[in-house]
């Protein structure tokens, strides 16, 4: 289920004599749907908020982390999982979606968990190795190369997808397409952080990966309405409303100081 209203504002126009006329009352849900981006647009929000907004990397990169983190403890609590130790699987990826899956990582041995994290392609920049130290320096082991899916089966609860977000276009190049096509194999749930790894960031992948959990962050984006797991979260509550309203986002109310909000 893609579509999803929030009553707010519609509310607040019902007593209009207006909002009786059935195409105004469908436009005023149309305008409380909360948006599901394109590509561009999803870059657009990205280059703003760093540009115009002043945010750095770094900011909204803890708290995209922190969301995947919480939302993951919320659909698969510690007391829930089948394996003990608590081991999940992070796989990051080259781009900033990666640097989310780092983040998340360290927040989850916070929370508990144990992960382990897979990071077969690291970029130079400072901030990758800076997340990289953290979580080394909170005991999280760095694995060496991509278990096979019976042996992740066997060894973790659950697998955090952070391999590719909204910037991911074209034919996935290796390790990248080994690493996904064990993914399709394996039978423990996949948090995938942002988009599916692999999807068209727009269209989905009928025959890609299929998460249990996705968690999107600041909007969805269009694919995620193919999306047929348990679980669809939003996170990444650092949108300024004035950014929100410029892009119609139509977010929901997160719910009192939580930092996700389960969509479906
Ligand atoms: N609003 C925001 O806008 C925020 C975005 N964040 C995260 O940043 C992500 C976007 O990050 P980026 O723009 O760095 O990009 P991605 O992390 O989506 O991926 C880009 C990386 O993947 C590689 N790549 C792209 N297509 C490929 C292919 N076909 N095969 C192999 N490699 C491929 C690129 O060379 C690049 O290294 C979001 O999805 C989200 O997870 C968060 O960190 C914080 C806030
Ligand atoms: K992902």
């Amino acid at each position: 289920g893609s579509v999803l209203t929030h009553t707010g504002a519609c509310a607040r126009v019902s007593s209009n004599i207006y909002t009786k006329d059935l195409a105004h009352r469908q436009a005023c849900t149309m305008a409380n749907t909360i948006k599901y981006l394109g590509q561009e647009e999803a870059q657009h929000i990205d280059e703003e908020l760093f540009n115009e907004y002043s945010f750095s990397v770094d900011q909204l990169m803890e708290l995209a982390g922190l969301s995947c983190a919480t939302a993951v403890s919320k659909g698969y609590p510690l007391q829930s999982l089948l394996k003990s130790p608590p081991r999940v699987l992070v796989i990051c990826g080259p781009g900033n979606n990666g640097g989310d899956g780092l983040v998340c990582a360290r927040h989850l041995k916070l929370f508990g968990y144990e992960p382990s994290v897979l990071y077969p392609k690291r970029p130079s920049k400072q901030l990758f190795q800076n997340l990289t130290t953290q979580c080394e320096k909170m005991d999280i082991s760095f694995l060496t190369e991509m278990p096979e899916a019976d042996v992740i089966d066997e060894a973790y609860n659950l697998v955090v997808d952070a391999i590719f977000g909204f910037s991911f276009k074209g034919a996935v190049r290796e390790p990248f397409g080994g690493i996904l096509s064990q993914l399709k194999k394996i039978t423990v749930p996949i948090a995938s952080v942002d988009i599916p790894s692999g999807w068209d960031v727009e269209k989905g992948s009928p025959d890609g990966i299929q998460p249990d959990m996705l968690i999107s962050l600041t909007a969805p984006k269009k694919a995620a309405n193919h999306f047929k797991g348990r679980y669809h979260f939003l996170g990444g509550r650092f949108v300024p409303p004035a950014l929100e309203l410029k892009y119609q986002l139509n977010l929901p109310k997160y719910p009192g100081t939580d930092c996700v909000y389960q969509l479906n």
